[in-house]
């Protein structure tokens, strides 16, 4: 609401800091880490493509098992070492840990083009994973250990993503060096080049962190046990079909990464292709990743997930069959795109689903993430000792089709029997996870597709169906972040309608009611603390279900104008966005909530959020003084609100002067009015207001 006087700095920012990256040590060590993750992921192509460029000699079956060995011996440390891993690290001190890590990877991985052996490929490779294990405990944490407390979390997944982010960019750096390999040795490939960049990588990632301060451990370093972690099953009960969409998805990713480098081969592509393929699934990935539940916002997120693990083995299967190099790198891109939106869908699930018991000593516990985690690494280390020795019990079958060969490999026989074993998973992990049973899914993806959520006419309340013949008047609403301009521009707009001879009703959430004003006090209170995201979710959703039963609904069975600053878009936004709790479940309370009542127009007034709440004067409330990230998801969730319905919005530049922002609101609202002096009255008085700017 309105508030007039000076602009005051964020009250989430410490004196002097207004984000993460203003913070130079975070900066620095945020940087070495990515050089890190650098050096981390190319390891993992450098070393299996050496193990592939060592038994060059041998038959396909070997070859394969070569690189699933190397594969292997990636994984195993992060399956059984990590627990051990935890305790030790958090005594030791977090600079010096990191420096050592990536100092040894330097010399484990410069050691292997110069012994040039297979099994001491083996050996580095194993020894790479011990260290990457203790690296990644302490990366995740270190950061959080430069920054003020309240802006920990942020630097946390800040960290995370400072170590993921360079696994596309190492694969594109892979493909290149094996090009220019290529050229310069000019007798196939020859792994040694990748893994002396790699190297250099670690060593230009030991004089980061040597040129860094101090990194104090104010977190501690957990690790958890995956196996221990699968049998214990996901943190939050009742999730079923979780795990299997999870194995689903790295099993037709694993599988893909487990035959990569030899398929390649096959396919004419070398080192080169095999890192083309790795561009494709990685870049996927990420952008799976980010997609994720953006997409179709009003969607089930456990529809989604296992559409998603269906869509990811589909994708598998293509590759099996594929016989060429271009095409498979485009469907493996495909199928980076469905495994990281499935991936990010299941943790958006296991974050949505609090669990229900407190806070426990052991960290698996307490992390959303670690039963998914666990089950990816395990399936992940079992397809990577199972799926290549399989290509070589196939072998390779030649079918002669008349027109034209068909050499079918090992490789794609193996990968085709995984996609099939994914897609099996998939489809059961969807009939486990529906949570919209006889709803038709076309239907529902339709619906979602239009930014809604699918009630079939049936199961549409009768009243609320009664209600909704009789509504004649028009429901124009306001959003936008705080300090948007939405109090000033709903109120110009009322005062431009009741100019014109219409009937307005303007009106506001949350606390347009007697009940509403006690609700909106208990929210934006700074007082209140603790309160959970699903109970502030539906304090919300009571607000406005009074709002609508004692004020909306009214007005519009009168003809009237409604304009409310503030609709369900706010709690899809704030609640489902901004909080990070699934928004098609935000979608459905408060279609319950207001008898699916939707705005005729909805008014999105866009501004940045330091610029909108700088706009503000008095204290910030509860809500307004949450963190930057906070309020950037909100208008994240604007965005994709407003661009999955165009046709109900209209989206402006909240930074642009009042005056024009009304104007361009008034055109818009002319499209949609009806006439002013309802229809009786006109046949009495003839008259007809005419609408004038
Ligand atoms: N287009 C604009 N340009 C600059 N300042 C503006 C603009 N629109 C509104 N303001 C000013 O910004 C402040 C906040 O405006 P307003 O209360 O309308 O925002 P709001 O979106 O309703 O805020 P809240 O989210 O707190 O309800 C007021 O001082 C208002 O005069
Ligand atoms: C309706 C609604 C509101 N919020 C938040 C958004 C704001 O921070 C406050 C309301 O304050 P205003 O000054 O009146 O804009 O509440 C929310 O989080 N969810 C909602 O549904």
């Amino acid at each position: 609401m309105t508030r007039t006087g000076a602009t005051r700095p964020h009250p989430a920012a410490p004196p002097g800091v207004s984000s993460l990256s203003s913070i130079r040590p975070f900066r620095r060590l945020w940087i070495a880490l990515s050089v890190s993750g650098l050096g981390h992921w190319l390891s993992v192509p450098a070393l299996t493509a050496m193990a592939a460029t060592l038994t060059r000699g041998d038959d396909a079956a070997a070859r394969a098992q070569a690189v699933g060995g190397v594969l292997v011996a990636l994984l195993v440390p992060a399956v059984l070492l990590a627990p051990l891993a935890g305790a030790a690290l958090s005594r030791l001190d977090r600079r010096l840990t990191l420096l050592v890590a990536d100092a040894l990877r330097f010399l484990i991985v410069l050691s292997v083009p110069l012994l040039d052996a297979l099994p001491w490929t083996f050996a580095a490779a194993f020894l790479v994973a011990c260290v990457s294990v203790a690296w990644s405990a302490v990366a995740a944490t270190a950061p959080a250990g430069l920054v003020p407390a309240e802006l920990r979390p942020a630097a946390r997944r800040s960290a995370a993503r400072a170590m993921c982010w360079p696994a596309p960019v190492a694969a594109v750096v892979f493909a290149f060096v094996a090009l220019i390999a290529k050229g310069a040795f000019g007798e196939g490939d020859r792994a040694d080049l990748a893994l002396y960049v790699t190297a250099g990588v670690f060593l230009a990632a030991t004089a980061g962190v040597a040129a860094l301060g101090e990194v104090p451990g104010s977190e501690p370093v957990e690790t958890f046990s995956p196996v221990k972690t699968l049998f214990q099953g996901p943190r939050v009960p009742g999730v079923r079909g979780l795990g299997l969409a999870v194995v689903g998805v790295a099993l037709a990713a694993g599988a893909v990464v487990a035959v990569a480098r030899v398929h390649t081969g096959h396919l004419g592509g070398g080192d080169a292709g095999y890192g083309a393929v790795l561009t494709g699934l990685t870049s996927g990935l990420g952008f799976g990743l980010f997609l994720g539940p953006r997409v179709l916002g009003p969607f089930s997120r456990r529809r989604l997930l296992g559409l998603a693990v269906i869509a990811a083995a589909l994708a598998l299967v293509v590759v099996s069959l594929v016989q060429n190099l271009v095409v498979v790198a485009f469907v493996t891109a495909f199928l980076g795109v469905a495994a990281g939106a499935a991936w990010s869908t299941a943790s958006a699930v296991l974050a949505g689903d609090e669990p229900s018991d407190e806070p426990s000593d052991d960290p698996a516990q307490n992390r959303p993430d670690a039963f998914p985690r666990s089950v990816a690494l395990v399936t992940a280390l079992v397809v990577a000792a199972a799926v290549p020795p399989l290509a070589g019990v196939i072998g390779s079958r030649h079918y002669d089709l008349g027109d034209g060969d068909y050499d079918f490999q090992g490789t794609g026989a193996a990968m085709l029997i995984a996609g099939l074993l994914a897609l099996l998973a998939g489809l059961v992990a969807f009939r486990r996870l529906d949570d919209r049973h006889g709803i038709p899914l076309v239907a529902d993806l339709r619906a979602a597709l239009q930014g809604r959520v699918y009630t079939p006419p049936e199961q549409a309340a009768p009243e609320d169906r009664r209600v909704a013949r009789r509504e004649r008047g028009v429901f124009i609403a306001f959003e936008g972040g705080e300090g948007a301009g939405k109090t000033t521009q709903a109120r110009l707009a009322a005062i431009w309608l009741r100019d014109h001879g219409y009937d307005v009703v303007a009106t506001q959430e949350p606390g347009a009611t007697k009940i509403g004003m006690r609700l909106r006090a208990m929210l934006l209170d700074r007082e209140t603390t603790g309160l959970s995201s699903r109970a502030e979710s539906l304090l919300y959703a009571a607000d406005r279900a009074d709002h609508v039963a004692n004020v909306i609904r009214p007005a519009m069975e009168r003809g009237s104008i409604v304009v409310s600053d503030r609709y369900v878009d706010s709690s899809l936004a704030y609640q489902g966005y901004g909080r990070e709790q699934p928004v098609e479940d935000i979608a459905r309370v408060n279609d319950w909530a207001t008898g699916g009542l939707i705005p005729d127009l909805t008014v999105l007034l866009e501004v940045p959020p330091r610029t909108g709440l700088g706009r503000l004067s008095a204290p910030a409330d509860r809500i307004e003084s949450e963190p930057d990230e906070f309020h950037e998801r909100v208008r994240a969730g604007f965005h994709a609100l407003a661009e999955a319905e165009p046709e109900r919005y209209l989206v402006l530049d909240a930074s642009r002067p009042q005056g024009e922002l009304s104007r361009e609101i008034q055109y818009r609202i002319r499209e949609i009015l009806p006439d002013p002096i309802p229809a009786g009255t006109e046949d009495v008085t003839s008259t007809f207001p005419i609408i004038t700017d």
